[in-house]
């Protein structure tokens, strides 16, 4: 651990104008460097390791050739960006990678001006990059001026409509764009669908690109290297005939594919784009994930997401507990539920790990769907699915089922459609940052008419939330979890449905009642033995349902103590916005109740350990205790906390 590479060329690089004398060669060796500190950084951090590692020499190609910050080099998604920050600047710092105050595991509009778009949800790159052309042709330039605008995406980040929607847009405008397709066969897991088989047959025959060019006529614009064999391909041509590839169809110039660690041919061919492109152009690398560190070639997932680890065995350090992850429990609760119903089924957007439907595709594969980095799609396609009779389970994190919110409005909900949508990573979910966070889906499904939105307190509810979910047939409903370990509960051998709309007392108190909706539970528990010492006994409930809301049980509440206080892992609108719209309507208010709302503040909070997170969300117990004096009017010591 913490073992530092020894990188002669490296130490010469302050920013990518350094890298500017370097002959071919050095770069090569450069390369070398900047990988063996990739893998010392994250070793230290955890982090995204293999999408990175695959990316080394197209990093290094494109900072020689091109002039970031006026070039703008586009990261889609951005995980693999730990390469691209050790060679802009950032490198005194990349062993905060991730941690509290450090660097963003992502490209960041505010670290940096050579992070010119800020992603970490895929498939965003063309668009932003075709933006920037645009705005570049019509004299918006910013600071810097802007020169040539680079999207690099992955196969995975193809598989979404999006991609598709910015070619068609960049095919009909004819702007000089540059999309380099990094295609190392990879999403999170192996990619699916008939676009990945697609991107395979591209280089799985002859000298593609030879072929090509000789076809187009192109011969001239392809490196040296490539243009004898394009020749000879010539009259192979003859004999043949060769369609143009999709990309073409779109409007793009394709070039590939190229061998994406060859550091000649990177070089070669970025000039050549460089000095002759005119409108879009696609390049198309090949690349391995995970390359040039053996255990995370080796890996099933090309060390997509590794925890801190020993460089030299590549053993990763693993977090002791011995509770469940909340995931796992979701997965194996409903794979009990589809032995008993032949009608249950999953929808994965590219997250069969994440999500733990792996293991529900191990035991049932003819009834899990991973439908790729295609959010939209799965939750139309989940709505579909319902619509003829099966009942899926659309498990998608919170964060990203914000991508296919007008599906979940318009093709779910207005239709009443039983889509049952598993939502993990519910709350702040640690070293991915603001953009994981998942903050606003209770304020989104919440609102809406004829939902059912739940949040799990502990692992056993979560089992009979799935029950429930299974057995709810009219209209759709919500389940959310937190991302990690459970808490240990006493799992139920049977989970039964739970009553829809009915929330459950956990502790009989008085004065105050602490009104939680989710995996905050433990946190209010804490508090309320905090409390028990300077003699406040609060009432505890656990909501369960933020819609439809348990009327009576909040009437109860209201009625009873002198303060009712809702605690919520989730934006401002969601739980604690319809219980004060319920208290309002039955004019509570008026007789004096003391009401407060405890959610995520309205800002996006930077990357820290979850406690440090809620820390800064003030949502942990000791908030939640000083909260509770503050509104009784109780002197404390700590006053500023509440
Ligand atoms: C909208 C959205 N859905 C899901 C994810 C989760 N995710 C992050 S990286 C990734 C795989 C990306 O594959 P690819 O673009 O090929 O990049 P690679 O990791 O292979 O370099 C996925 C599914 C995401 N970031 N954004
Ligand atoms: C970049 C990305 O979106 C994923 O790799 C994400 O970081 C996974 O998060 P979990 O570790 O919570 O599955
Ligand atoms: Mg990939």
């Amino acid at each position: 651990m913490g073992h530092k590479p020894n990188t002669p060329l490296l130490d010469k690089v302050h920013s990518p104008a350094d890298m500017k004398g370097f002959s071919d060669s050095e770069l090569r060796q450069l390369a070398n460097e900047v990988r063996s500190e990739t893998i010392s950084a994250v070793s230290v951090t955890g982090g995204h390791l293999g999408a990175g590692l695959g990316v080394v020499e197209l990093t290094v190609a494109l900072h020689a050739v091109f002039d970031a910050p006026k070039d703008r080099i586009i990261w889609d998604v951005s995980h693999q960006c730990y390469p691209h920050k050790i060679l802009t600047g950032r490198r005194d710092r990349i062993r905060t990678l991730r941690q509290k105050d450090g660097l963003s595991g992502f490209t960041k509009r505010s670290e940096s001006p050579y992070d010119p778009f800020g992603a970490a949800h895929s498939s965003t790159s063309i668009s932003a990059a075709l933006g920037f052309a645009v705005a570049r042709d019509l004299g918006g330039a910013p600071e810097h001026g802007i020169g040539d605008c680079i999207a690099v995406i992955g196969d995975g980040a193809m598989s979404a409509g999006m991609a598709y929607e910015a070619m068609n847009n960049a095919g009909h405008l004819k702007k000089r764009l540059i999309v380099i397709l990094n295609d190392n066969e990879m999403s999170i897991a192996p990619p699916v669908g008939a676009m990945s088989s697609y991107l395979s047959r591209l280089y799985a025959g002859a000298p593609f690109q030879e072929l090509k060019a000789a076809a187009k006529g192109a011969v001239s614009l392809l490196p040296e290297p490539l243009q004898e064999g394009a020749r000879r391909a010539k009259d192979m041509l003859k004999h043949m005939t060769v369609g143009g590839t999709l990309f073409e169809e779109l409007g793009f110039s394709y070039l590939g594919p190229i061998d994406g660690h060859d550091m000649e041919q990177l070089l070669a061919v970025l000039r050549t784009v460089k000095d002759r492109a005119t409108g879009p152009i696609l390049i198309h690398a090949i690349t391995k994930k995970g390359k040039g560190y053996a255990p995370a070639e080796a890996a099933r997932d090309k060390g997509h997401g590794v925890s801190k680890f020993d460089v030299v065995t590549g053993e990763q350090k693993k977090a002791a507990s011995n509770a469940p992850s909340y995931t796992k429990v979701f997965a194996e609760a409903l794979i009990k539920q589809a032995e008993k119903d032949d009608k249950v089924c999953a929808v994965t957007a590219a997250m069969p790990d994440g999500t733990g439907l792996k293991l529900f595709a191990e035991r049932y594969p003819s009834r899990c769907f991973d439908v790729g980095i295609a959010e939209q799609h799965g939750v139309t396609f989940s709505a579909g699915l319902a619509a003829g009779g099966m009942k899926p389970f659309a498990a998608i994190y919170s964060t990203f089922l914000q991508r296919g919110y007008d599906q979940v409005v318009h093709d779910v909900a207005i239709q009443r459609l039983p889509v049952r949508f598993a939502i993990d990573r519910a709350g702040l979910v640690g070293a991915d940052g603001a953009t994981h966070a998942g903050a606003f889906d209770v304020a989104y499904l919440a609102n809406l008419p004829g939902f059912v939105v739940m949040a799990a307190a502990d692992e056993a509810e979560l089992t009979r939330m799935v029950a429930t979910a299974v057995a709810h047939d009219d209209g759709p409903i919500a389940f959310r979890f937190p991302r990690g370990e459970g808490t240990g509960v006493e799992m139920p051998e049977d989970p039964q449905p739970l009553e829809i709309g009915k929330g459950r007392i956990i502790q009989d108190g008085s004065r105050v009642a602490l009104l939680s909706f989710g995996a905050r539970l433990q946190e209010v528990q804490k508090a309320a033995e905090n409390l028990a010492a300077k003699g406040i006994n609060p009432t505890i409930a656990d909501a369960r349902f933020a819609k439809p809301l348990d009327r009576e049980l909040m009437l109860q509440l209201a009625a009873n103590h002198e303060a009712l206080i809702t605690i919520e892992e989730g934006a401002i609108g969601g739980f604690g916005s319809h219980v004060a719209q319920l208290l309002a309507e039955e004019q509570v208010f008026d007789t004096g109740l003391k009401y407060r709302s405890m959610v995520l503040p309205d800002t996006f909070i930077d990357q820290a350990g979850p406690r440090d997170m809620y820390a800064v969300a003030k949502l942990n117990a000791e908030d939640i205790e000083a909260k509770v004096l503050d509104t009784l009017g109780v002197a404390q010591l700590d006053s500023k906390r509440a």
